[in-house]
């Protein structure tokens, strides 16, 4: 109790700072208004006002990914920490980025893992999963949502099985493109050691489709970036980060004209306000007060209203492709929202269980199977935030059905038949694992 009358007190006293900051900045920047407080770990929290998202950059998804340990959460707090002190959003530590600051009560909050800072050009939401699991579901059911990713390698280590695992996984998902920052040069004194590194991730990324040999790579220190210290390889490589992606990471071209669709990702309960869900806006634009549309899991669609919305504990008028939000739904239970609905436009997209489906199978060289399947195949798939258990079957009047295999590196058509019904619709793209 006496640190959330702490928080209003730093509150108050935060929110003129940041204004006077605000008009030093020439007021192009959306008001960042912070507070910081401890929760019983000792790990500091930081609470933002409410203020309105200011639509002034392009939205950009981006991520760090790579092999455990090599520095993806550090490199984040440092990322964080540099484009605060140049007044483009607050500084996340590491405590903070990886325990789940309990702040989701505080109002409608988009998942831990995500946050957000910006750049002269753009804004962006980043997203730092903090376990090895969380990422690959993360990834391939589309939580990650990344428009480009920052892949770190330590130097000391070099290219490890979840740099290669991650990258492969983001070429699956349809990240196009990457930005490599080999991490921990503080710690190695060989030159010839960081070539190596370079090489082979060129390599490494060319062998995964990505252009090698112009990605840009960047070498330097999370850890001296966020402890401030040496700023040749620590602050200045942040920079330099940051710049090429900015430069190398398109804006990808969003879909505004398409009726309003969000998968669901994560449901909260906030007490005096009801339920929220939040997720990335596939595509379209949504208004405040508009009625939507729960699709799959049901047999029928959830009609409801969306009375609120945020991105960020900033208030948002209108909700758009690209945006991470928390929607406010009239009169609906948590329990009546789930991981894997999409909320969308009346009348817009129909749930089905069953239905033809086209896939490439990956070959054993690109990480797929060894052996192939049969007739009946149980694997789970894996639609936009959704992942469910699907039969495949080969269509009906198929020539030796129960003999037919489906082989790595083959390209094949079936019917896939869901355990429940998912919002599905010609062309929409899935992922199949074991
Ligand atoms: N020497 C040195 N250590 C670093 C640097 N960056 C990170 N570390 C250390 O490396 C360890 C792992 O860093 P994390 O940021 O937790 O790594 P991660 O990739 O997020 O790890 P997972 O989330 O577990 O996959 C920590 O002890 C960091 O302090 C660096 O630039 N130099
Ligand atoms: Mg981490």
């Amino acid at each position: 109790m006496a640190s959330w009358k702490l928080a209003g007190a730093v509150l108050r006293g935060l929110r003129q700072s940041a204004q006077s900051s605000v008009r030093q900045n020439g007021a192009t920047l959306s008001p960042f208004i912070t507070s910081t407080v401890k929760n019983n770990n000792g790990f500091q929290t930081v609470y933002r006002g409410m203020a309105s998202y200011i639509r002034n950059k392009p939205h950009v998804n981006i991520g760090t990914i790579g092999h455990v340990d090599h520095g993806k959460t550090t490199l984040t707090a440092a990322i964080t920490k540099v484009q605060a002190t140049k007044g483009f959003g607050n500084f996340l530590d590491y405590a903070s980025i990886d325990k789940a600051p309990e702040e989701r009560a505080r109002g409608i909050t988009i998942s831990t893992a995500h946050l957000e800072y910006e750049t002269p050009a753009r804004h962006y939401s980043h997203v730092d999963c903090p376990g090895h699991a969380d990422y690959i579901k993360n990834m391939i059911t589309g939580a990650a949502n990344m428009d480009g990713a920052i892949i770190v390698v330590a130097a000391s280590d070099g290219q490890m099985p979840q740099t290669r695992e991650h990258l492969l996984l983001a070429r699956q998902v349809g990240v196009q493109k990457i930005v490599v920052f080999v991490n921990k040069i503080d710690v190695v004194e060989d030159p010839e050691m960081l070539e190596l590194v370079e090489m082979e991730m060129r390599e490494l990324l060319t062998s995964y489709g990505f252009e090698g040999d112009d990605t840009p790579i960047v070498m330097g220190s999370a850890l001296c970036a966020l402890e401030g210290k040496k700023k040749d390889i620590g602050e200045d490589k942040i920079t330099e980060l940051m710049d090429a992606v900015d430069t190398w990471i398109p804006t990808p071209q969003r879909d505004l004209d398409k009726p309003f669709l969000m998968p669901v990702e994560d449901v909260f309960s906030i007490s005096g306000r009801g339920t929220v869900a939040t997720g990335r806006v596939d595509r379209g634009i949504l208004k405040k007060g508009e009625e939507v549309e729960l699709v799959g899991i049901n047999k029928e669609p959830i009609r409801t209203t969306v009375t609120g919305m945020e991105t960020f504990k900033k208030e948002l008028d209108s909700a758009q492709a690209g945006d991470n939000s928390g929607l406010l739904l009239r009169g609906i239970k948590r329990d009546d929202v789930k991981r894997g609905m999409v909320i969308a436009k009346p009348g817009t997209i129909k749930a089905a269980s069953k239905f033809m489906c086209s896939m490439y199978v990956l070959s054993k060289e690109e990480g797929g199977r060894h052996t192939g399947f049969g007739n009946h195949y149980r694997p789970q798939m894996y639609i936009r935030t959704a992942d469910v258990s699907v039969g495949l079957k080969f269509p009906d009047g198929t020539p030796d059905i129960d003999g037919k295999m489906v082989m790595p590196g083959d390209n094949i058509e079936m019917v896939a038949e869901l355990n429940h019904t998912m919002a599905v619709e010609p062309g929409v793209r899935f992922n199949i694992r074991e």
